[in-house]
């Protein structure tokens, strides 16, 4: 599916390889793109390279003693390698981190505000205003501490306090982990709203890849670092491939990879 968002107001990862303690080589040759108005998530089990890539396209390898060491990641025709996470953040990129990390002792309000720290002040109140309007349940808990609310309430907070910035590309980790079935929905619904007002891009890191896949527009299931299949969500959700493996309608099997998964499917058609 063509995108209709400008040409130039796109993430690209290119052939990227991330090593961790110039050894670990967590991705490898990795390429994917995510334009505005459009979701696109990533699938994979535990340890495929997922966050490690929200954290390259962050900037936030470093601490980790990880590097991107081959490829490239643009942001609207520009580099980003060379930028600080600060200045990552103000060309518009913002991730939601896995597990929310909120300032638990400050207000609900306090937190979103945290987020518009690059936004001016009159916009800061129009900001504040569209988050209340888009996560209604926050509206009466605005002045609670942050760290009294419930998982769901916490994780609007997080979604809440990156929209403040007014990013371009909006990166979420894991955004239902630990999360109600309900609430997943209230939130996932968020998401797809955002999506619709057009205007931003973003990239959805799952391991509910059903869930993940029901909102996307397009995803790529990433096995040990490479990535291994992607396509329209739609087809994704069609595939027996992805069916078999990743949404668990047939665990008959036991079989470890998507590539055993290929296999094991070939050698049942060589069988027959
Ligand atoms: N700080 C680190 N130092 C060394 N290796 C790491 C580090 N962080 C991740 N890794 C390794 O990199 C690989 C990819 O990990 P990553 O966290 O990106 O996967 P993931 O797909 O996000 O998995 P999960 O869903 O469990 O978070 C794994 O093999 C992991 O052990």
């Amino acid at each position: 599916m063509l995108s209709q968002a400008p040409l130039n107001a796109d993430l690209h990862v290119v052939n990227a390889q991330v090593l961790y303690d110039g050894v670990v080589e967590a991705v490898r040759d990795v390429s994917f793109s995510v334009d505005a108005g459009r979701i696109v998530c990533l699938l994979g089990a535990n340890g495929a390279g997922k966050s490690t890539l929200l954290k390259a396209i962050s900037g936030i390898l470093g601490p980790e003693k990880g590097a991107l060491t081959k490829g490239s990641i643009t942001f609207a025709g520009k580099g980003l390698t060379a930028l600080s996470s600060d200045g990552i953040v103000r060309k518009g990129i913002v991730q939601v981190p896995e597990g929310r990390r909120l300032f638990v002792n400050l207000t609900v309000e306090e937190n979103l505000l945290m987020g518009g720290f690059t936004v001016r002040a009159a916009e800061r109140a129009v900001r504040l205003e569209s988050v209340y309007s888009l996560f209604p349940d926050l509206t009466d808990h605005r002045h609670r501490v942050a760290g009294y609310l419930s998982g769901g309430q916490q994780q609007m907070v997080a979604i809440g306090r990156a929209l403040m910035s007014s990013p371009s590309l909006l990166m979420l980790d894991e955004p239902s982990l630990g999360l109600a079935p309900k609430i997943v929905e209230q939130i996932f619904a968020a998401i797809s709203s955002l999506r619709d007002s057009g205007d931003i891009a973003i990239l959805l890191v799952e391991q509910n890849a059903r869930l993940a896949l029901t909102i996307s527009d397009y995803g790529y299931v990433l096995e040990r670092g490479r990535v291994v299949f992607d396509g329209d969500a739609a087809t994704l959700l069609g595939s027996p491939e992805i069916q078999e493996f990743y949404l668990g309608l047939d665990q008959s099997a036991g079989r470890k990879s998507l590539r055993d998964v290929k296999h094991y499917r070939r050698r049942k058609r060589w069988l027959a």
